[in-house]
């Protein structure tokens, strides 16, 4: 029997896709969603990567998406609920709808998800099988700028305490909650210093440290319930 895959929502690009290649580097069968066509997905898939269009901005794109995972797999290993908008706060009758889409893309999605695909984990034949939310530190400090961005995040660090309450012993469910782990495109060094300096470790990391996070979930059996901090002592200062 064929291992069964993990699905990176959002692996196109950034952290998901640095996690979608170091799993096919130990050997996992890896599904990812994307929104839109790049480059990028043609080298995934040279590597096995199977790729599925998925847009979380609307529930009718949830359960689209939903109807297709079951269509192209019977059993999973793991979800890794990555897909995100980081999207600053909007003005005016624009706040509502921001909201709103946060909401769908950073609650909505991986609550119908986790509903939906349970089965799908409780059909993998191995001893593991887990649920990784990647949450945000602003989720339990807040954020002047991306006020609904943060709420949605901590919204989605709650669901790993529901959910990991609702699905022991079958399925372990945990957060990851980064801090600054690697620049925009866009971001020029004045932006790199600032935001190094907001950590204790004063540094970027880059993904890999994303990794070893996951790494770390998916290996240990005795861990649920739980938010991994990955912030480089962002508290301490
Ligand atoms: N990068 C960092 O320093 C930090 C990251 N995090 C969290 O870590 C995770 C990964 O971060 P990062 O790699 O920078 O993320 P990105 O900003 O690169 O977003 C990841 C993917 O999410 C997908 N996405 C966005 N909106 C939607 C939507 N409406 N429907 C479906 N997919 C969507 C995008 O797909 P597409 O490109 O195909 O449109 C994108 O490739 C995120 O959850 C983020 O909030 C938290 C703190 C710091
Ligand atoms: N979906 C995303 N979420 C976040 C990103 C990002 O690029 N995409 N980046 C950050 C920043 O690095 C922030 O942590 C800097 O303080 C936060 N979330």
């Amino acid at each position: 029997m064929s291992a069964a895959p993990i699905l990176i929502t959002g692996g196109a690009q950034r952290l998901g896709r640095h996690c979608a290649e170091r799993l096919c580097d130990d050997g996992h069968p890896v599904i990812i969603t994307y929104r839109r066509e790049r480059p990028a997905l043609e080298a995934l898939r040279a590597r096995g990567v199977v790729t599925l269009q998925a847009d979380f901005g609307d529930q009718a794109g949830i359960r689209d998406f939903i109807v297709r995972l079951r269509e192209t797999t019977s059993s999973l290993r793991a979800i890794v609920h990555n897909a995100s908008d980081w999207l600053p706060d909007a003005e005016g009758d624009e706040a509502a709808d921001n909201f709103e889409h946060l909401f769908r893309v950073h609650m909505l999605a991986p609550y119908l998800i986790n509903l939906e695909a349970r089965d799908l984990l409780e059909a993998c034949g191995e001893p593991l099988r887990d649920i990784v939310h990647m949450t945000d530190y602003v989720a339990t400090r807040g954020s002047r700028k991306h006020i609904a961005y943060a709420a949605s995040k901590a919204g989605l660090e709650n669901l790993t305490l529901s959910f990991a309450a609702r699905y022991a012993p079958s399925i372990q469910v945990n957060t990851i909650a980064p801090a600054m782990i690697m620049l925009g495109e866009n971001d020029d060094e004045a932006y790199a210093e600032k935001a190094r300096a907001k950590s204790a470790l004063g540094t970027i990391p880059g993904p890999g440290v994303i990794y070893e996070s996951l790494r770390y979930l998916l290996d240990n059996r005795y861990v649920t319930g739980t938010t991994l901090p990955v912030d480089g002592g962002r508290h301490l200062r």
